[in-house]
């Protein structure tokens, strides 16, 4: 059978590279993958993690999500157009008070996150449409579904792509196309240090000391041990992608990491609100040492697991 064309964003590190090395590197050779990157100076991470299958099963192209050009000349330049698998991973993160951002940082973040994922769509679904079959899969995340405190516009935009997606999944359905929202929680990949190092060097005097401090002090503090405790790595999630996109009738929703499943239920449990929200506000104001218990907690055993799977290995177990 032809191998499926792949054609992922974002590939110059982080979810997209793993993503892109692990489908090339299929077993059963089901994949041909279009790794995909605005920055082709970027390239070499990505090669040198491709090995043996670049320019076999996986070939690098130019592609920016926000811009119609970059998306078109690489769309055409793919025989016959054919994309079976469309995966929109490019995406950037913004945290801070939004006193501190301009509204250029902000149309920056919906421009990648949300328009870069229309115009990709608006790219390959007609063709998908007559060929009456497809696959689109979004990275989206936990923020697509629950806010966290100092990431309003990152959430936003995810928020942005989930309501695109549930108001387009009608049109797909009746031209038995596929849409997949991936929704993953902390993922440790560059993503989380370039939005740390930008609010490192933000410039938080257009906010009041308290902003600041709740930013600074707790909001950038929990999360470094949330990302250490809970972070999954971007292995893991493309792991979950292989999953999704090989199963016969894929589901409209995934999340990736299981301890952000309750997390989110929160919100159906009380739809007035009071129950997620009272929870974080708890959690990170009230709370705040249980909260870290917790997480060091988790992280030990996690890493005791991760020391028994060896062993099992080393052993020949597993
Ligand atoms: N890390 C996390 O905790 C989580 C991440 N996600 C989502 O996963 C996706 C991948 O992020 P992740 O791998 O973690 O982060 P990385 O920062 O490692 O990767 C992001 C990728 O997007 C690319 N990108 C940014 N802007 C554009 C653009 N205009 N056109 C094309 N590519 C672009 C970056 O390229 P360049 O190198 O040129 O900047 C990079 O290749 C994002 O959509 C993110 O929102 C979801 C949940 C959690
Ligand atoms: C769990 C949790 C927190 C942090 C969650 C974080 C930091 C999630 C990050 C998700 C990302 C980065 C998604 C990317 O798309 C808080 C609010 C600190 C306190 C309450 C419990």
């Amino acid at each position: 059978m032809d191998p499926l064309i792949v054609l992922i964003t974002g590939c110059s590190s982080g979810i997209g590279l793993s993503l892109a090395v692990k489908l090339a590197n299929d077993e059963q050779k089901r994949f041909k993958v279009y790794a995909t990157m605005r920055n082709l100076t970027k390239k070499e991470a990505l090669e040198e993690a491709a090995g043996t299958t670049l320019n076999h099963t996986l070939e690098i192209k130019k592609l920016d999500v926000c811009c119609e050009r970059s998306i078109k000349e690489c769309v055409e330049s793919i025989p016959g157009r054919r994309v079976d698998i469309l995966i929109n991973n490019a995406g950037v993160g913004l945290i801070g008070p939004i006193e501190c951002q301009s509204l250029e940082e902000m149309q920056r973040v919906f421009d990648t996150n949300f328009f870069g994922v229309v115009r990709m769509i608006k790219e390959v679904l007609p063709d998908m449409k007559k060929r009456r079959s497809g696959h689109i899969v979004m990275i989206s995340s936990v923020m697509g579904l629950q806010g966290i405190m100092f990431n309003d516009i990152y959430a936003a935009s995810k928020f942005a792509v989930e309501g695109f997606c549930e108001s387009l999944l009608y049109q797909t359905m009746k031209f038995n196309i596929f849409l997949t929202l991936v929704e993953p929680g902390p993922v440790v990949t560059e993503f989380e240090m370039k939005t740390h190092e930008e609010a490192m060097r933000g410039d938080y005097s257009k906010t009041d000391r308290e902003t600041a401090d709740m930013f600074m002090n707790h909001y950038l503090k929990n999360t470094r041990a949330v990302f250490s405790s809970l972070g999954q790595t971007p292995e893991d999630v493309a792991e979950h992608v292989l999953h999704v996109i090989t199963k016969k009738k894929p589901q409209f929703r995934h999340q990736t990491n299981q301890v952000y499943t309750p997390v989110t239920a929160l919100k159906h449990a009380d739809p007035r609100g009071g129950l997620a929200n009272d929870l974080f506000y708890k959690l990170v104001f009230q709370h705040a040492s249980l909260m870290h218990a917790s997480l060091h907690a988790i992280k030990l055993i996690r890493w005791k697991a991760h020391k028994v799977q060896q062993g099992a290995r080393m052993l020949g177990l597993l």
